[in-house]
């Protein structure tokens, strides 16, 4: 039997299956990638540049086949996987445009005694090869996310996607290849773990640039020294709102940022703290916006909620739905299940214990839960292990900026929710969220070094 069966979540049909590859690949895949450090070397940013607008270009042309795979493969919506690649496209652009532009500074050393009329010119320099690992959930925006900024900082790249991404995973690097990005210089291999571990630690790998959940994270980190880390990890993201949030916009943020893709986003809304005065109204027009979702088949334009990724995903999320209700939890909507299909769940009068709140459930599942006062919410929100992002919905800006300022988290959404990204701005949270910041220009330093001649 193969090492990896690629199974459709939706209706469980078999993709592919195939083996992970050994050491010997990551050993030989690696030399080539040395030799391409000086290809990179040789190329001026302004051809990188081209080389990642042409990538750009290419992901929009063959948007739909790559969207297909996606929901093939993940289960994810159409719809969703589509939305997907036009990030990913903007992802590609913002790289191209920072490859251009990664700018140092120079400073004179009349700064402090003794005067020595020296200048220093700081400039930013690749690390050389970075392993790049990326999750399910977003197979190819968050490949975009670290292949693009690694390239345009000038280093070599070894491609790891996660095991069930295999087909998405295979075009990108083609189109990458296509766009001219040469094979010595992006690599793609699925090694089983012992294989990524070698990979790890290996003498070749300069930087580990990880996306995906807490214990993978601390398996790399245990292998990789003190290698630079990037880590993108896992969130409880909370969406607040307050007396005088706008109801209607909360709901539909609500809903595009828990449902969509299933629940299943680092930044979904997992936790929902909703001001008493307007618990109840929120709660009703919550239950009535979410009725109307189209459940189903992932391939068809109008669905909304697709399958989790496998039955594993959906047994986790049931169990902790179980254990809520179990627990007092009261069901306002949803609690049904078929096959990996969870219908979106929102319940309330949830234990603050709970396993479905206390940890990263990757599901559309919502537990509301009312509060009081500020500083109720605040010990509420940051009573967890991860501090993602956070979004909060209210009129007042002082309000805003207090909470900014007293939240464990990496980004606060006014008006919006946690799931709020544009491609460009930093990105990464606090806590067990991760290490280091994604968003391109961020990404490119965190991929870099800072190298000084002094004149
Ligand atoms: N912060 C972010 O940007 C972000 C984005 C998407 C997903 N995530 C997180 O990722 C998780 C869901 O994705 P997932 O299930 O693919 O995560 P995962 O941790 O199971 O796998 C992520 C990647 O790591 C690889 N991997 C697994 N174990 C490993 C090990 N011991 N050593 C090296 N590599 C290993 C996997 O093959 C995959 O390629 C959630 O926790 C989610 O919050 C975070
Ligand atoms: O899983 C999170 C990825 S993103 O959609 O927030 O970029």
């Amino acid at each position: 039997m193969a090492d990896y069966q690629i199974i459709n979540p939706y209706n469980n049909k078999l993709i592919e299956e195939y083996d992970f590859t050994g050491r010997k690949q990551v050993d030989a895949v690696l030399e080539k990638l040395v030799a391409g450090r000086e290809v990179q070397a040789a190329t001026p940013a302004f051809e990188r540049s081209n080389i990642l607008m042409r990538l750009a270009q290419l992901l929009l042309e063959r948007k739909e086949e790559l969207a297909c795979l996606i929901t093939e493969e993940t289960g994810k919506t159409i719809s969703d996987s589509r939305v997907e690649i036009d990030r990913a496209y903007n992802t590609a652009l913002g790289s191209a445009m920072e490859a251009r532009s990664i700018s140092g500074e120079a400073l004179d050393s009349d700064a402090f005694p003794p005067q020595r009329e020296k200048i220093g010119v700081v400039l930013w320099k690749p690390l050389g090869t970075v392993l790049c690992i990326t999750p399910f959930n977003f197979p190819i925006n968050i490949a975009v996310h670290k292949v693009g900024p690694a390239f345009a900082a000038g280093n070599t790249i070894l491609y790891k996607p996660g095991p069930q991404n295999k087909r998405s995973a295979e075009l990108l690097v083609e189109l990458c290849h296509a766009a001219s990005m040469a094979e010595s210089v992006l690599q793609m291999l699925i090694p089983d773990i012992d294989a990524t571990g070698h990979a790890v630690a290996h003498p070749e790998v300069h930087a580990i640039n990880f996306t995906g959940g807490t214990a993978a994270a601390n398996a790399i980190a245990v292998r990789a020294g003190y290698k630079k880390l990037l880590f993108e990890l896992g969130g409880n993201d909370p969406l607040i709102v307050m007396e005088d949030g706008d109801l209607d916009a909360a709901v539909n943020a609500a809903i595009n940022q828990r449902f969509a893709t299933a629940g299943q986003r680092c930044t979904a809304a997992k936790r929902l703290f909703v001001h008493r005065q307007v618990f109840s109204a929120f709660s009703e027009k919550l239950v009535a916006a979410t009725e109307k979702l189209k459940v189903g088949d992932p391939a068809q334009d109008d669905t909304f909620v697709g399958p989790l990724i496998h039955s594993a995903a959906a047994d986790q999320v049931q169990q902790r739905i179980d254990a809520a209700v179990t627990g007092g939890a009261r069901v306002l909507f949803g609690h049904r299940r078929e096959g990996n299909i969870i219908w979106p769940t929102i319940l309330d009068n949830i234990a603050d214990d709970a396993e479905l709140v206390c940890e990263e459930t990757f599901g559309p599942v919502m537990p509301l839960r009312a509060f009081d006062s500020v500083d109720e919410l605040v010990a509420l929100v940051n009573n967890s292990s991860f501090g993602l992002q956070a979004g909060v919905f209210t009129q007042q800006l002082s309000l805003a900026k207090q909470l900014f300022n007293r939240l464990d988290v990496g980004l606060l959404a006014i008006n919006d929710g946690p799931g709020f990204r544009a491609e460009h701005f930093p990105f990464g949270g606090v806590k067990e969220s991760g290490v280091g910041r994604e968003g391109v220009r961020y990404a490119i330093r965190e991929m870099s070094f800072q190298k000084t001649l002094v004149i």
